[in-house]
């Protein structure tokens, strides 16, 4: 124990053992909604999970995966993996970037600091390069925060801005892009007018252009580099609505998946590539698909994609994306102190422990799970496998993922004695989901239950525990709704499918030969979230979580 009074040290649990292998599974956009034909959950067969809902009612419950629960500003934003994994890591709610940033805005605190004092010294002869999601989602970036900002920037000296979009289609209605696009095209007027030349430079859609996470695919960064650095890109428009609207046009065409484009003046040269002596700021909040960007802009050694050309730049985040390795160094908002995890309690507490998933959702259970923190607390007591994920496909062609591989890691894993806590993340009901393809979505979901079945399979012959969870909804509801929860048509009459994520709650069931017969939920907690879900895993584990964690969702009853 340390002068302060922590430790490290976690209580022992007084009804429940040590030693159980824990196996902790979270599927990734798995909701509860109504049962109708557009939850693919409800379509799907998934035998495995239906049977822990219908199983014993006492070890089946929702917990909230979405707003206040997870630390987001306000009940209207839907769950994301960062916040949902923070808070299943964390077992604590923290305010998250969304509302820190919302904060520094309001109060004016985001102009005081170091790293906008920092950029700030460019504005007198540089350009200020914004780069970033253009939708009002919520899960990486929000459009009146980037309105804000511009306000702000030009109101203290930034006297020529460009704009990098990224179009979305993913955390908003697909076909959005127009609109976002032109209520920023109108700003950037306003601005003109009073005399700061402002413009959008380059645009792309969010997964072909710069937002990749996890070194999935370094092209879907070069070409966002190439755009927004170099300025050149396979289209050249005059006007990025000019450019929304034509690439729209193609057939096929998706906000997600929009190609390069750079806007061009009269003689045809790029209106906004970066040059020594800008400053550039990347104004996502959430950190996963803002790493490997900042990496390139920021680090000397780099050998990822060719660079061509770097700028000497003045570069700052919107937030610092990785606690760890500091990146980047520099920041307009500092992002939540997320401490003493449950990961690092228990490898404290001798917990080896094994977490798994495909790249595309690999630093989920590891780097989220830790607190935004790459790496392992203690090489000797972790192993974090990444099976490597499909890259340049759009899931839908292939919605099994790779389901089968991480269920066999992780069954290996527990059936090697060697690990104390096997955690995964399921990637299918999400990342299918974000297709919109609801067919597709349905084989995902069906996937992703065969794999908890080889999991629990290896519960099972280990004589171990399971907790298994989701971190948001997705695939339980693939249409936009009206108020009364019916499905609202477009024009052509289609109904309008949803590629987001959702409001809705997501289960939790607890089971295996090696939970304590009188484990119960309990039933007097009033609206548990995610963060509950820590406590919980660290009584299976057999110790008493930290005072100030949010409390178990467990009681012993004695029998
Ligand atoms: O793909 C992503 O980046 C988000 C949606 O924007 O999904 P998730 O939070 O599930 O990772
Ligand atoms: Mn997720
Ligand atoms: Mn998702």
């Amino acid at each position: 124990m340390g002068s302060s009074g922590f430790s490290w040290t976690l209580p022992d649990h007084p009804k429940l053992p040590k030693g159980k292998p824990v196996a902790v599974v979270v599927l990734d956009g798995w909701g509860e909604a109504n049962p109708d034909q557009y939850n693919c959950i409800h379509v799907a067969q998934t035998p495995v999970m239906d049977s822990l809902k219908n199983g014993a009612p006492e070890k089946w419950r929702l917990v909230k995966a979405h707003g206040t629960a997870v630390g987001l500003p306000s009940d209207d934003d839907m769950g994301n993996s960062e916040v949902g994994h923070n808070a299943l890591g964390a077992g604590r709610i923290f305010a998250q970037g969304a509302k820190l940033v919302d904060q520094a805005l309001a109060s004016g605190k985001i102009y005081d600091g170091d790293g906008f004092n920092y950029i700030k010294e460019s504005f007198e002869s540089g350009t200020l390069h914004l780069i970033g999601l253009l939708s009002d989602g919520g899960v990486h970036s929000r459009l009146d925060q980037l309105q804000l900002l511009l306000k702000g920037v030009s109101e203290r000296g930034a006297k020529k801005i460009r704009v990098h979009i990224l179009t979305d289609g993913r955390d908003v209605l697909d076909g959005s892009s127009i609109g976002f696009v032109e209520t920023l095209e109108n700003d950037l007027l306003e601005l003109r007018a009073k005399g700061v030349d402002a413009q959008i430079a380059s645009g792309g859609g969010r997964m072909y252009v710069t937002m990749d996470r996890y070194e999935n695919d370094w092209d879907v960064v070069k070409r966002g580099w190439d755009a927004q650095v170099l300025g050149e890109a396979p289209y050249k428009f005059k006007s990025a609505l000019e450019a929304v609207k034509t690439l729209r046009a193609q057939p096929k065409a998706n906000d997600q998946y929009l190609p390069p484009f750079v806007i061009v003046d009269d003689s045809g040269n790029a209106v906004g590539p970066v040059l020594d002596g800008d400053a550039v700021v990347t104004i996502n909040f959430r950190a996963d698909r803002m790493v490997m960007l900042a990496k390139a802009l920021e680090y000397a050694d780099f050998d990822n994609f060719d660079r061509v050309r770097v700028p000497k730049i003045r570069y700052a985040g919107m937030l610092q994306y990785d606690g760890e390795l500091k990146l980047p160094s520099r920041y307009l908002v500092s992002p939540p102190e997320i401490d003493r995890t449950s990961g690092e309690y228990l490898v404290k507490n001798g917990i080896r422990t094994f977490a798994c998933s495909e790249t595309v959702k690999f630093g989920h259970v590891t780097f989220f799970w830790n607190g935004n923190r790459s790496g392992y607390f203690d090489a000797t007591k972790e192993e974090y496998v990444e099976v490597p994920s499909d890259s340049g496909i759009t899931f839908n062609v292939a919605p099994n993922m790779k389901a089968l591989e991480i269920a066999e890691k992780a069954r290996d894993a527990l059936l090697s004695g060697k690990f104390d806590q096997v955690r995964v993340n399921l990637p299918n009901g999400d990342m299918v989901g974000h297709t919109g393809d609801i067919e597709a979505t349905v084989v995902a979901c069906k996937a992703a239950d065969e794999a908890v079945k080889i999991i629990l399979d290896a519960v099972e012959q280990v004589g171990g525990i399971y907790l298994v969870t989701a971190d948001h909804g997705n695939a339980e509801d693939m249409v936009k709704r009206n108020k009364s929860g019916k499905p609202l048509l477009d024009k052509n009459d289609r109904i309008q499918i949803l590629t987001s994520h959702t409001l809705q709650p997501v289960p939790v069931a607890i089971g295996g030969p090696g939970l304590h017969p009188g484990v119960k939920f309990r039933n007097d907690i009033q609206t548990p979230g995610l963060a509950n879900v820590a406590a919980t895993v660290m009584n299976l584990h057999g110790f008493e979580a930290p005072a100030d964690y949010e409390q178990t969702l467990i009681e012993v009853a004695d029998n």
